[in-house]
């Protein structure tokens, strides 16, 4: 059978190629992550003979991208959000999707403390400052993560691996998320709460919920205008879970004090009015990219793929009911 693999880092990762070239599937590369459309249109590989798509994150397969696949049995993504797919239309052509949940959960969880430490520690404006000579400007943070409360947005696997690193460092812990798990709350001395109540308590708010319907723009001016003037706001989850531009004049505004950012909205970012202000931390997506886990990630997605040509539901399938054996 034929797997296409569209992405910009599977190659470089020998393991999974190792996978793919033992598996007597006949695979074909693109090393970019290009929409499958315009793959289709420059006619070097045609996404209309692949059994198997294995892909990233930004590969965006809505209705018009999945009619361009009428042989999938499966989308197996090496990322471990799954926002990009349309996952009904998915399921209504019969093809099972896959992602590698959880697998670089440890590694976005200490990022998003890494964020929360410059942004409120003012690390990155004593970097500038230092090397500019201004010793005599270091700064007197006003805002220490011992004894604040910190609100979490989302309690799910990274959610849950930050609350474990946070309660280390003697903060009070709120929580609002769909998903609550009370032992879990009562063993880390978390608080559930509603979302407004968190961003009128908390110090820092962080984002950890996956995206969807109810939580795109969760934060927009209104939920901005609830935060103490004083708090930051922390993002590794999705761009989209925030309105940026609304995001971007209460920063300006000084409306709230600052923020850190590894998710936009659109992405890559190469332009952005988030460029010009002091009182923000940027990364480009790069929270999960740890060495260890970006190579599971590849294997788990390549086994995944694997799996659904040899007639076995994949064990990381999101939507198994589509699973169909060849
Ligand atoms: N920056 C990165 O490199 C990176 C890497 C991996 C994952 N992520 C993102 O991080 C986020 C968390 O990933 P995860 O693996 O912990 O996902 P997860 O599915 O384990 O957890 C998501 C959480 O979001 C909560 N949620 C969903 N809808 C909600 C709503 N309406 N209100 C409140 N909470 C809601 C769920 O209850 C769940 O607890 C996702 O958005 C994921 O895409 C980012
Ligand atoms: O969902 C994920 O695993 C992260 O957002 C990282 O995605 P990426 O590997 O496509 O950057």
């Amino acid at each position: 059978m034929n797997i296409l693999v569209v992405s910009d880092s599977l190659r470089e990762l020998p393991p999974a190629v190792a996978a793919l070239e033992s598996s007597g599937h006949r695979v074909a590369y693109v090393d970019a992550l290009t929409p499958l459309p315009v793959i289709a249109a420059r006619g070097l590989v045609d996404p209309r003979q692949a059994d198997a798509l294995v892909t990233g994150r930004l590969m965006w397969l809505d209705a018009e991208a999945l009619g361009l696949l009428p042989r999938a049995r499966v989308i197996a993504l090496h990322t471990s959000g799954s926002d990009n797919v349309d996952l009904a239309e998915a399921t209504r052509r019969g093809i099972v999707v896959t992602n590698v949940k959880g697998v670089n959960a440890e590694q976005c969880a200490e990022f998003s403390l890494g964020l929360m430490l410059a942004v409120t520690r003012q690390i990155r404006t004593g970097d500038i400052a230092i090397r500019q000579g201004l010793w005599a400007a270091r700064t007197q943070t006003s805002l220490d993560l011992y004894g604040a409360t910190v609100g979490i947005v989302g309690l799910g696997l990274i959610g849950k691996a930050a609350v474990r690193r946070l309660k280390a460092f003697g903060v009070r812990l709120l929580c609002h998320t769909r998903t609550p798990d009370p032992a879990f709350g009562e063993e880390m001395g978390m608080t559930y709460t509603d979302l407004d109540t968190l961003l009128r308590e908390s110090d820092v708010v962080s984002l950890y919920a996956s995206l969807n319907e109810a939580t795109r723009h969760m934060i927009g001016a209104r939920e901005l205008g609830l935060m103490k003037p004083s708090a930051a706001l922390i993002n590794i989850a999705r761009g989209e879970l925030i309105d940026e531009p609304a995001l971007v004049e209460a920063l300006r505004t000084r409306r709230i004090a600052g923020a850190g950012l590894d998710v936009f909205e659109t992405e890559p970012l190469f332009k952005s009015p988030l460029f010009a202000l002091d009182n923000v931390v940027l990364t480009p997506h790069q929270a999960g990219l740890a060495a260890s886990a970006k190579v599971n990630a590849a294997v788990r997605a390549v086994n995944n793929a694997l799996a659904a040509l040899d007639g076995r539901c994949p064990p990381d399938a999101i939507n198994p009911e589509a699973f169909r054996a060849p």
